[in-house]
């Protein structure tokens, strides 16, 4: 497995291959097509009916329904919310199409993290309609945890493509597939606290406005939120959308800013520092992965049933929308501060002007929603959360990319 220096300096210029990487699955003849869904159908029932809920060591919740995730595999937040529901005792599988927007090493290192749980990553992508519908036919999924997306605010100034075909026609084919499936699962999807835009009333509600997106990113991830709308009148599906708030930790993403900000701290490369106008503070919500996956579970967890059947609704069907993030803005400059701390070095810096290319200069969640409705209550500090993130990343280089945490 290639080391993280292999990752290219300018993250946000990664390119996506789509043609090589989407689609993936690909039937060369009936014969390996058979062999493939037999793999598939025997890998699945070990997952949902050996190694069930019921049949696990763990300790059960009675209280609690037992879930049939679907989930979305390796990617950074999918990777945790899928291992805290395995240990729990759910039955999950993955999907991820290993599209290589950022180094496709960590994403299969974190597959192996999670089929050393036993939970099995099926390689494939969430416009392949065939491939869903099969899944579909195999297990009878309660959950949809839909964590597909091509994520990065400024990456969407280059690539505007793979926006619109991961979030927007991505998630159309997905919300097709389970409006036909029998039962209809209940979705969980995430959305993105860039939906905010330009709202400049803080903190950031669910009912302030979201109609001036700042980058395609945001307006796609509205989009969605839209489209759930629709989904959610037209046939009955139970629709949450999670605005995520710029989410750090262990095993993430090497194209946000304190990943490639600890690697180019450590290799003496000069980092690019954003502030607004006039010396104005750029600040954001940081929010710990751990916190994220606790408010995952939380919506799964109070995730009413769908209500239609055979594409028709039945009655009206749960349709929500919750922050998650922090509820403590920290300036740019106070997380490199920290950094520095962590990692014993100087960082060398670049204070540059906030390029016009999506980013906004602050964000600062409103969560009292989710805290009433969730329970979902966030514990770990940016100072506590990068801790942990270092010590991983430094492991993960260490140890050939095999630390667990
Ligand atoms: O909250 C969200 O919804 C979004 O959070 C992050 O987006 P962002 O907050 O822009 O995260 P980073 O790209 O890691 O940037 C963090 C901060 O560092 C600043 N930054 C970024 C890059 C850089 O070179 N220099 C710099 O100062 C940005 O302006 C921003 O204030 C994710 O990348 C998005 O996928 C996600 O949807």
């Amino acid at each position: 497995m290639s080391s993280m220096n292999d990752i290219p300096s300018t993250p946000g210029k990664f390119k996506m291959d789509k043609s090589s990487h989407f689609h993936r699955v690909r039937w060369h003849s009936s014969y390996t097509k058979l062999t493939f869904w037999s793999i598939i159908f025997l890998g699945l029932i070990f997952v949902f009916f050996i190694r069930s809920p019921s049949s696990s060591s763990l300790p059960a919740d009675s209280s609690r329904r037992s879930l049939r995730t679907y989930g979305w595999g390796a990617g950074f937040v999918g990777t945790h919310v899928s291992a805290a529901l395995k240990r729990r005792g759910d039955g999950v599988v993955g999907l991820d199409n290993f599209n290589d927007y950022y180094d496709p090493s960590l994403k299969r290192a974190r597959q192996a993290l999670l089929e050393r749980t036993g939970i099995y990553v099926v390689e494939g992508d969430i416009n392949d309609s065939a491939l869903l519908r099969k899944l579909f036919e195999v297990v009878a999924f309660t959950h949809v945890m839909h964590l597909a997306a091509q994520a990065g605010v400024r990456y969407a100034m280059e690539n505007p493509g793979s926006y619109v075909h991961s979030n927007i026609a991505g998630f159309v084919n997905l919300l097709e597939v389970c409006k036909s499936a029998n039962p209809q699962p209940a979705i969980v999807w995430a959305s993105s606290s860039s939906v905010y835009g330009l709202n400049t009333k803080v903190p950031f509600s669910e009912r302030d406005r979201t109609d001036q997106p700042a980058s395609l990113y945001a307006a796609t991830k509205k989009a969605g939120e839209e489209i759930a709308h629709t989904y959610n009148h037209i046939y009955g599906l139970s629709l949450t959308g999670l605005r995520f708030f710029t989410v750090y930790g262990p095993w993430g993403r090497p194209d946000m800013a304190y990943f490639f900000f600890t690697r180019d701290i450590l290799s003496g490369k000069t980092i690019p520092i954003f502030e607004a106008a006039n010396h104005g503070t750029v600040a954001r919500d940081f929010t710990y992965i751990d916190d994220i996956v606790r408010g995952c579970l939380g919506a799964l967890d109070t995730a009413e049933k769908s209500t239609g059947s055979g594409g028709k609704k039945k009655r009206p069907a749960q349709l929500r929308v919750f922050n998650l993030g922090n509820t403590s803005p920290v300036p740019v400059a106070e997380l490199v501060n920290i950094l520095e701390r962590l990692l014993k070095m100087k960082a060398k810096k670049n204070i540059m002007k906030l390029p016009r290319n999506g980013d906004v200069q602050f964000t600062h969640a409103n969560i009292s929603l989710a805290q009433r409705e969730l329970g979902y209550r966030p514990t770990t500090d940016l100072q506590a959360g990068l801790k942990k993130f270092v010590r991983w990343y430094l492991r993960y280089h260490s140890d050939g990319q095999k630390a667990a945490e």
